[in-house]
């Protein structure tokens, strides 16, 4: 029964085989009964090998597992290691099963060895009553010993055996495992390192056969190194072991070779990584030879070093010569600041130069300048004929009246410029633009619109409407500019912008009382042209017969300007007064009656407020623009003053440049064709030389000869021009006017004389204004320029007493306004109004420039107003030239000017 059972172990058996020849329990239990006799006391001798593939399962189930259970009742019972049934099937736990059998024969061992004292094994303690067990054939445990007697020692070792054989082929197999790796890892390292240190190889075609050689070479080698090594280690164990005279234990033993193992392990694995990680000749080249291996590595690491110092020099130097560039760069970024400190300090000089010197040209162009827009016929009012005859580009406008003949019949008016009818109202802006740039600079500025109703005073400072800019007006080009500029110099100037409003109507004051008037802050021109519309929806506006929409009240735009500069911190200020007057107006003309009527009174006297308004203390620059408007033909009168008069005084000796326009009155013929007149430098002391010696040329021709051109006897367009002549010669390229009216240019003139007169003669103004007004009389007549002329202008009062003129420079004075004055209708030109204009000629004005006395320019308004009492036609214009302060001497030469020159000192 045990031999069959013996046959059945294999020699080296695999855990598999291990558990099957357990599996039926016979040896275990034959063991058992070996170890302690009797301990298993039914054993069955023929289990089936497999209850799986038995029929009559549940019989052979009881007998297959009888053996198992009943050995492990007998081991429980010995308090030895056991285990369970399950861990003999496949997937149990085998270890289970050969820590109990080790165990078993820990205690038989324990036993043959006496079995006196205490029995341990592993953990676990067992205390032992008698070394000797019970017979085999006694189940119990008492009779365990006399089993383990019977049990034969054979089969015993058998066993022992077996169990050796099944735990060694493990550890064996491990070994093998561990060995062929390290041949393996040798071997090819060997290869490798012959391959490419041996130069022969590289010549030679790779074949098994070289393959075969150079691995029997390797495995000889290896198989050297093996023996040399193990002679070495041989020598270590033998050293260790004596190295303590005591003889050592197992544990003892294997702990001095695991240090041995750990301090080798330390030493190699620089080479071994070395080896493992690199590859190729001279770097990953596993050397036999330690130490000049590391020698090489030595080297290489010292060259790797050096390279390393190396790169290290050259990255130094690249960084110092970065860091010089920088230096460098610093250095002339410094020079460069320092540059544009000098130069941002020396820009603020020339900055202020420059504004200093702008301002001077805005000073030498004219602190008041006037201009003349002639206005086009309406539609529905055009029929070919003007009373303008010619416009010069020096500034001067020939005004032809069809009613006169010789050399009365034309008249040359100067101004700074005229605007023909076909201006766009960007070339009229493009005049005061300049100015615009003067407000940022701290200068005030007036642009001023004065004019007879209808006359295009609101087309020309508002334009017709807004929805288009090319038909904007002068303010909303003029508050565009502003705000682009100041824009434009927010580096430099922070401005703040205010809008004031002001309308008088009928001497009230509406939207703000001056000066608390409401400043209502801006940002762009939108927030102005919003004010404006809000403005101009408020404005006083009534039909009258010569304009359906005429502004009943003025309407005084003011932008005032403050700004600071940064670097310096001073502050600028400047105000821009945009005043677009209601029209003033012929009350028989206008057939203004009731509230028009009153309005037009009102309209007609007070427009000095503005005037007065721009002299307030503190002014800088003022400027105002005048206008003057017929039915066809406008004339617009663009004053300006700045706070400082530039201007040269003029006397007789200095020299006149030479001025096309008394050829103009000398004759018809001699204006045609018309050539522009030959550029003139247009400074004030020019223009007013040119005047004076114009005029002086004018006396001298005495009288020259007139090619008299017969004029329609009547106009149909208008009731005010029945008594022109009939027909108006082609040849002198006029067109006639309808509807003539003519504003007397009331009081805003004697207020700007007012001033000037306040300023030439501090103290003493109101003496040099009476004077002024006497002066004035003299120049009104009513009779035809003959001999008698000079007698009345001696006697002023004579003729004023005797003449319509009495009536209306007083009305004037006292603020009245004038109906139609017809003195004389049986003459022609004193029929036309107390003043006529024909009569107001060289011969008065040599009287004037004999007494040389100030000319009132209110005289010359009232002259012009005669002029067009006449109503001969369309177009009289009046002139304001600038003047310095020394006013008085500048109007007593101005008194040679053709008539109707105003001249205008501030
Ligand atoms: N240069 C011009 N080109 C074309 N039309 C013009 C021009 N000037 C004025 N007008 C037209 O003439 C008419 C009168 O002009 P506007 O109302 O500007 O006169 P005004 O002088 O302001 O009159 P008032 O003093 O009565 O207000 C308007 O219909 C206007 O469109």
């Amino acid at each position: 029964m045990y031999d069959g059972a013996s046959e059945m172990l294999p020699k080296e058996p695999t855990e598999e085989e291990f558990r099957l020849a357990l599996r039926n329990g016979l040896i275990l239990c034959n063991v058992l009964n070996k170890v302690k006799p009797g301990a298993v006391r039914k054993v069955v001798e023929t289990p089936v090998l497999d209850v799986q593939a038995t029929e009559g399962a549940a019989l052979y189930a009881i007998q297959y597992f009888e053996n198992v259970r009943n050995f492990l009742v007998a081991v429980g019972r010995m308090k030895l290691l056991t285990f369970e049934a399950s861990d003999l099937e496949k997937g149990g736990s085998s270890s289970k099963v050969v820590d109990c059998i080790l165990c078993l024969r820990g205690y038989y061992e324990w036993k043959q060895s006496g079995g006196i004292g205490v029995w341990k094994y592993g953990g676990t303690v067992r205390i032992m009553s008698s070394p000797r067990g019970p017979p085999s054939s006694v189940v119990s445990s008492e009779s365990a010993d006399e089993s383990l007697d019977d049990f034969e020692s054979s089969q015993y070792e058998q066993l022992m055996e077996f169990l050796q054989l099944y735990t060694d082929s493990h550890e064996d197999s491990r070994a093998a495992n561990i060995l062929t790796f390290m041949f393996d890892y040798f071997s090819l390292g060997l290869l490798q390192a012959y391959l490419t240190d041996t130069n022969g190889f590289d010549d030679l075609a790779l074949s098994p056969m070289a393959i075969d050689m150079v691995v029997r070479k390797v495995v000889k080698d290896f198989s050297v190194l093996l023996a040399s090594q193990g002679n070495q280690l041989g020598i270590f164990l033998k050293k260790v072991l004596n190295t303590d005279c005591s003889p050592q234990t197992k544990s003892q033993f294997l702990e001095a070779i695991s240090k041995y193992l750990s301090k080798r392990t330390t030493l190699v694995s620089r080479d071994i990584s070395s080896f493992c990680t690199c590859g190729g000749k001279g770097e990953g080249t596993w050397h036999m030879n330690n130490s000049n291996g590391s020698v090489e590595l030595l080297d290489l690491q010292q060259k790797q070093l050096e390279d390393l110092k190396a790169l290290f020099r050259e990255t130094k130097q690249e960084i110092q010569q970065i860091q010089l560039g920088w230096e460098k760069e610093l250095l002339w970024l410094g020079h460069h600041i320092k540059g544009l400190e000098v130069a941002a300090s020396s820009f603020h000089k020339v900055l202020e130069e420059n504004r200093v010197l702008f301002n001077q040209v805005q000073d030498l162009k004219g602190t008041i300048r006037v201009y003349c827009r002639v206005r086009p016929f309406l539609s529905g009012q055009s029929n070919g004929q003007s009373t303008v005859d010619y416009i010069g580009d020096n500034g001067n406008i020939m005004i032809v009246n069809p009613q006169k003949q010789g050399k009365d019949a034309r008249r040359v008016f100067s101004f700074n410029k005229v605007f023909g009818m076909n201006v766009t109202q960007y070339q009229i802006y493009a005049e005061t633009q300049p100015l615009v740039r003067s407000v940022l600079d701290g200068y005030n500025v007036c642009i001023f619109a004065y004019g007879q109703t209808g006359s295009g005073k609101t087309y020309t400072m508002s334009g017709p409407n807004l929805t288009t800019e090319e038909t904007w007006g002068v303010n909303y080009r003029a508050l565009r500019d502003l705000f682009h500029i100041s824009k434009a110099r927010m580096d430099l100037i922070e401005y703040e912008v205010g809008v004031q409003m002001i309308e008088i109507y009928n001497e009230q004051l509406n939207g703000l009382n001056v000066p608390d008037a409401s400043l209502i802050p801006v940002k762009c021109t939108e927030d102005v042209l919003d004010l404006m519309r809000i403005g101009q929806r408020n404005r006083a506006v009534g039909a009258t017969a010569l304009n359906e929409r005429s502004s009943r009240s003025h309407s005084i735009l003011t932008v005032h300007v403050r700004g600071k500069e940064l670097v310096s911190g001073s502050i600028l200020k400047g105000c821009l007064h945009l005043v677009d007057l209601a029209g003033s107006e012929r009350v028989d003309r206008s057939e203004a009656v009731g509230e028009r009527l009153k309005e037009a009174q009102h309209i007609n006297r007070f427009a000095s407020l503005p005037l007065e308004m721009s002299l307030l203390p503190g002014t800088k620059e003022f400027s105002c623009s005048l206008q003057k408007q017929q039915t066809n033909a406008s004339e617009k009168l663009f004053c300006s003053k700045q706070r400082r008069s530039r201007f040269p005084t003029l006397s007789d000796k200095d020299v006149m440049p030479k001025m096309p326009l008394l050829g103009e009155e000398r004759s018809v013929a001699s204006i045609q064709p018309r050539s522009p007149s030959p550029p003139v430098r247009r400074s004030t002391s020019t223009d007013r030389g040119a005047i004076v010696k114009t005029r002086i040329k004018s006396d001298a021709l005495e009288n020259p000869p007139f090619i008299k051109a017969p004029f329609p006897s009547s106009v149909s367009v208008n009731k005010s021009v029945a008594n022109l002549p009939a027909t108006v010669p082609s040849t002198m390229n006029q067109r006639l006017n309808r509807g003539s009216q003519d504003p007397p240019f009331p009081d805003v003139l004697n207020s700007l004389h007012r001033v000037t007169l306040r300023k030439a003669h501090p103290g003493n103004e109101d003496e040099q204004f009476k004077q002024a007004l006497n002066i004035q009389q003299y120049g009104i007549r009513k009779t035809k320029p003959d001999s008698k002329v000079k007698t009345k202008h001696e006697s002023s009062a004579k003729i004023q007493k005797s003449s319509g003129a009495e009536t209306l420079l007083s009305d004037m004075d006292s603020g009245k306004h004038l109906t139609s004055s017809k003195t004389d209708n049986s003459d022609p030109e004193i029929e036309h109004g107390p003043i006529r204009m024909p009569v107001y000629g060289a011969t008065r004005e040599k009287n004037l420039h004999r007494n040389s006395q100030v000319v009132e320019p209110r005289e010359l308004m009232q002259t012009v107003d005669g002029y067009h009492e006449n109503k001969y036609s369309n177009v009289i214009s009046q002139n304001g030239k600038e003047a310095s302060n020394s006013a008085i001497p500048q109007f007593r030469r101005s008194r040679s000017m053709p008539r109707g020159k105003l001249m205008v000192g501030l």
